[in-house]
């Protein structure tokens, strides 16, 4: 059987070449058969990894004398990462087992070579090396954070913002769920969970979502459908649609379909949502969800957003929650913040006609929320703003007394960044 550590070691080499993290770890974990307390620190080590990876290679450069395979480099990054970060681990058993993982990764030659170096770092006081440079290179060894993506927040929010941001980059994220109305309600889940052994504390922040402690995901009232895992703001984001029973809504980037599980519930699963992708492998999990939650006013259709599709009809309500870089969301995916600008240059076109394309199904006086998880204005109010311009059929409809859209900078200890925006068709 392999250990935690080898089992984090092979998933991140996976996600290094170009694996989603979670699916990757999920799919780890599921073969290796680990303990639960080995599958919690396999995760520990995996996304503690992930998130650190400059750093980690800021230190491990700093000691190597010859260039590393990719195979030695992630079995550095999981023991440097322990020595840096986990006090939990004896620092000579970090070096110790990783020299073990170093022979059991078929490493054997290198081991003397990483015996060696993790020993120099101990020996230094297992400190972070000096770091040169501008105040952008401080940031991306500091926080872990690629080039292009601390200088798009640079240049956006300025240093002392920036930073803020990139604090809480860094740590698990709290864990919020929605209590599913069409089977339960807040109180009855949480003396569900506790009858069934999940010692859970709950925080209510708005009528069905929670903030959660412990494990509510592997218990029977995840089975049974009693609600869903989905960030704070995310439901935010499908609240602000405002749906009643019997809207006819469609819902133009669905998957893996939260947002459309939230507004199902708001409908009392009267009327109809269409959850439209365009990737229709990932279609599956809305349908495995709404099935879960005992939603039947959700229909799936394979749809690219950017194609007009006449036969689909008019809608009271549409939802767009386009594709995006993701920069509110670095600390449930990682991997994002070493992209490189490639990543980032043509989404605010694929947004604008995805956004275009979605106005064409709403009525007269129906309304439309463009939301994202990212937080740079070129993706959000740029994009919206543009398209009331083009539009004049649209105009913007406010939340109350709020503006008619609103970005939420992520978190320590509260939701991801996210931008929500809403418009109506007034002709
Ligand atoms: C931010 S995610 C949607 C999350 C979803 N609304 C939820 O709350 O669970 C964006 C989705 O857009 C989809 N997508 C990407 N390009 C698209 C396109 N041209 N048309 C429709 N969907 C697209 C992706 O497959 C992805 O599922």
């Amino acid at each position: 059987m392999k250990s935690s550590r080898q089992v984090a070691a092979e998933a991140l080499l996976r996600v290094e070449r170009g694996g989603y993290s979670q699916l990757t770890l999920d799919a780890a974990l599921t073969k290796a058969r680990l303990s639960v307390r080995d599958a919690a620190f396999c995760t520990a080590l995996f996304y503690g990894v992930l998130e650190r990876r400059l750093t980690l290679d800021h230190c491990i450069a700093a000691y190597a004398r010859h260039p590393l395979s990719d195979t030695v480099a992630q079995i550095l990054r999981l023991s440097f990462y322990q020595l840096l970060y986990l006090d939990a681990v004896p620092r000579h058993a970090a070096v110790d087992e990783g020299v073990n993982l170093t022979r059991a990764m078929g490493q054997a030659r290198a081991s003397g070579m990483v015996n060696g170096m993790l020993r120099s770092f101990l020996r230094d006081g297992c400190r972070l090396p000096p770091v040169e440079g501008d105040a952008t290179a401080h940031l991306m060894i500091e926080y872990s954070c690629g080039e292009a993506v601390v200088r798009r927040l640079l240049e956006t929010y300025g240093e002392e913002s920036a930073r803020e941001i990139l604090a809480a980059s860094i740590g698990r994220p709290p864990l919020y769920i929605r209590v599913n109305p069409l089977k339960t309600d807040p109180d009855t889940l949480l003396s569900h969970l506790e009858k069934h052994g999940c010692a859970a504390k709950a925080r209510l922040l708005d009528g069905n979502c929670l903030e959660m402690s412990g494990d509510p995901v592997h218990t029977v009232s995840h089975k049974l459908g009693y609600f869903h895992v989905q960030d704070y703001c995310s439901q935010q984001a499908a609240l602000a649609l405002e749906p009643a029973p019997g809207s006819r809504v469609l819902d133009c980037c669905a998957a893996p379909g939260s947002k459309s599980f939230v507004l199902a519930g708001l409908m009392e699963d009267r009327g109809e949502i269409l959850a439209c992708d365009a990737s229709a492998g990932r279609l599956s999990l809305v349908e495995a969800g709404a099935k879960r939650l005992g939603i039947s006013c959700i229909a799936v259709r394979a749809q690219d957003g950017t194609v007009y599709e006449p036969s689909l009809g008019l809608f009271d309500r549409v939802l767009c929650d386009v594709p995006c870089s993701g920069l509110g969301v670095l600390r449930r995916k990682p991997e994002i913040k070493y992209r490189d600008e490639e990543a980032f240059g043509g989404l605010p076109a694929l947004q604008y006609k995805i956004l275009e394309t979605a106005a064409n199904y709403l009525k007269r006086d129906g309304m439309l929320v463009y939301s994202t998880c990212t937080i740079l204005p070129g993706e959000n109010e740029r994009v919206v703003s543009r398209f009331l311009r083009e539009h004049p059929a649209f105009a913007p409809a406010p939340f109350g007394e709020d503006d008619w859209h609103s970005t939420h900078l992520p978190e320590i200890g509260g939701g991801d960044g996210f931008f929500i925006s809403r418009i109506r068709r007034v002709e």
